[in-house]
């Protein structure tokens, strides 16, 4: 393999999906960081806002507006959802982008203003996104300029159903998402909801009935079935900094037994390096993918008939957001996949 590095810069680099885009890319072989940026701390240093990455010695958050962009290959837009598009249409055109916020998700530009309030900005863009849910989208994604990272619930049950409702053995209507998040997944800008207090020793749900992961999911398994899918989808807050658990209830076509769903699972994700299926009724825990890039799914029989139930995890930090990030880099730039992503899980 050639020596030249892929050139990085991450905007939104102070925040924790920037945090552990850098946790991951300085292990990775082939990229180099040369640009981090910030908003409210830009002009400090990186390793005094990440104190536990001081020893990279890495450059001082800037403003996007100060940034030399002909030093970069390939920009991580970690920034808020809707405040992305517009940086995004201003790169050059040489640089490729993987960007983790909602802002390209979406490619109906009557659902995007439905879900996110407003017309978006760079609508001509969204014709050459490729929706960057790895092990689905790949061939895409090794030819794509721009891809939209998923969102963090979405991954785990795109994953779970897509083999299922291609082939038909599971019904497109009546599917039942109960997802479960760690607080990070709220990101590190200070909101009274997130206060110790308020997220510890209890759980609650949240956006339930409307959240806006769930027109992302449906439009993954829309892609998958061939036909309009619209689900229940309820997320709840944990008192845990990270982890997604997603219990996933669905009904089975006619005839067909959760073994079965089991073993088209099994033999789809063999070959992955990320995705994992436990033997048949086992149910994974989120601290089995702490910090790694790994998506665990669970099949287990239901006592109602016809029904079967899925559990899946990840971390939503690192499969759920910078991890497939930099997953989705390695696929465009021709790198292995799993480069710089060799991570085992901390446990417990
Ligand atoms: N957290 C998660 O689990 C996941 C997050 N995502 C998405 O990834 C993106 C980043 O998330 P996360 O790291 O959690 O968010 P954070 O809130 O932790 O970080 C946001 C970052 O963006 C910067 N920023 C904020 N506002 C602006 C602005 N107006 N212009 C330029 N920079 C700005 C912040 O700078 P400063 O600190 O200086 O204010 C910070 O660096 C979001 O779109 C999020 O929805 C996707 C999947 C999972
Ligand atoms: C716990 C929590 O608040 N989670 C976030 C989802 C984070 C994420 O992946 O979503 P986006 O990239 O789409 O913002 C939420 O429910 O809005």
């Amino acid at each position: 393999m050639s020596d030249v590095k892929v050139k990085v810069g991450i905007l939104g680099a102070s925040g924790y999906t920037g945090a552990e885009l850098v946790r991951i890319l300085a292990h990775h072989a082939a990229a180099e960081i040369v640009l981090l940026t910030a908003d409210r701390r830009a002009g400090r240093p990186f390793g005094e806002v990440f104190p536990h990455l001081a020893h990279l010695n890495l450059p001082t958050m800037i403003r996007i507006d100060e940034a030399d962009w002909d030093s970069v290959d390939f920009i991580f837009c970690a920034l808020p959802h809707g405040t992305t598009q517009e940086v995004i249409a201003g790169l050059p055109g040489h640089i490729k982008v993987v960007d983790l916020s909602a802002d390209f998700r979406l490619f109906d530009a009557a659902t995007y203003k439905e879900w996110y309030g407003a017309e978006h900005a760079a609508r001509e863009l969204q014709k050459e996104v490729v929706y960057g849910l790895t092990e689905l989208h790949r061939e895409k994604v090794a030819k794509a300029r721009i891809v939209a990272n998923p969102g963090c619930y979405p991954t785990p049950v795109q994953l779970s159903l897509t083999p299922l409702l291609e082939q038909k053995l599971v019904l497109a209507q009546d599917i039942i998402v109960d997802a479960k998040s760690g607080a990070t997944g709220a990101g590190r800008s200070p909101k009274e909801g997130l206060l110790f207090a308020e997220v510890t020793e209890g759980i609650h749900a949240y956006g339930t009935g409307g959240h806006r992961h769930a027109p992302e999911i449906e439009q993954g398994l829309a892609w998958a079935s061939g036909e309009d899918v619209v689900i229940n989808f309820s997320p709840h807050l944990m008192p845990m900094s990270r982890g997604i658990l997603e219990s996933i209830y669905v009904k089975m076509a006619d005839g067909v037994t959760p073994e079965q769903i089991h073993e088209v699972l099994a033999k789809r994700y063999a070959g992955e390096p990320f995705v994992r299926v436990l033997p048949f009724g086992a149910t994974p825990q989120t601290r089995h993918v702490r910090g790694s890039n790994y998506v665990l799914i669970g099949v287990v029989k239901d006592r109602v008939p016809g029904r079967v139930i899925i559990v899946a995890v990840e971390d939503n930090l690192v499969k759920g957001a910078s991890g497939q990030a930099v997953q989705n880099m390695n696929v465009m730039m021709g790198l292995p996949e799993t480069m710089g992503l060799e991570i085992e899980p901390l446990f417990p």
